[in-house]
C-alpha cells in the first residue's frame, strides 16, 4: 500500500501545484468551463489517466464547475499517487 506523506512533503508538493489546495486529508482543484457540456467533456478526459493509474478522483459537477478531490482512501491520507494524478489533471486542457 502507498505510504501517507508527511505534512512537510505535502506542503512541498502543493507548492508545485498552484491550482490545488489542501482540505483535510484531500487535495482539491476547482475548474470552471463555458457550460455543462464542456465540464462533462473535461471529466471524460479524466477517465483514461485514472484507470491507467488505478487511482480515481472524487468529482462534483455543478453546471459548468468541476471540483476534483484526491485522497488515497486505502492509505487514509495523501500519497504520491494523489500528487502524480493531480499533476496529470493540471496538464489537461
Ligand atoms: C483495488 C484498487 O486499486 C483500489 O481500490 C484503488 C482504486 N482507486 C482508488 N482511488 C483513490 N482515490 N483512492 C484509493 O485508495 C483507490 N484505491
Amino acid at each position: 500500500m502507498a505510504t501517507v506523506l508527511s505534512d512537510r512533503d505535502i506542503q512541498t508538493k502543493l507548492s508545485g501545484l498552484p491550482d490545488w489546495s489542501l482540505s483535510g486529508k484531500t487535495i482539491t482543484c476547482t475548474r470552471t468551463f463555458k457550460d455543462f457540456v464542456a465540464a462533462v467533456a473535461f471529466v471524460n478526459q479524466l477517465v483514461e489517466p485514472a484507470e491507467s493509474a488505478g487511482h480515481h478522483p472524487d468529482l462534483e459537477i455543478s453546471y459548468n464547475r468541476v471540483v476534483i478531490s484526491l485522497s488515497t482512501h486505502d492509505a487514509g491520507g495523501l500519497t504520491e499517487k494523489d500528487f502524480a494524478l493531480a499533476q496529470v489533471i493540471s496538464n489537461l486542457g
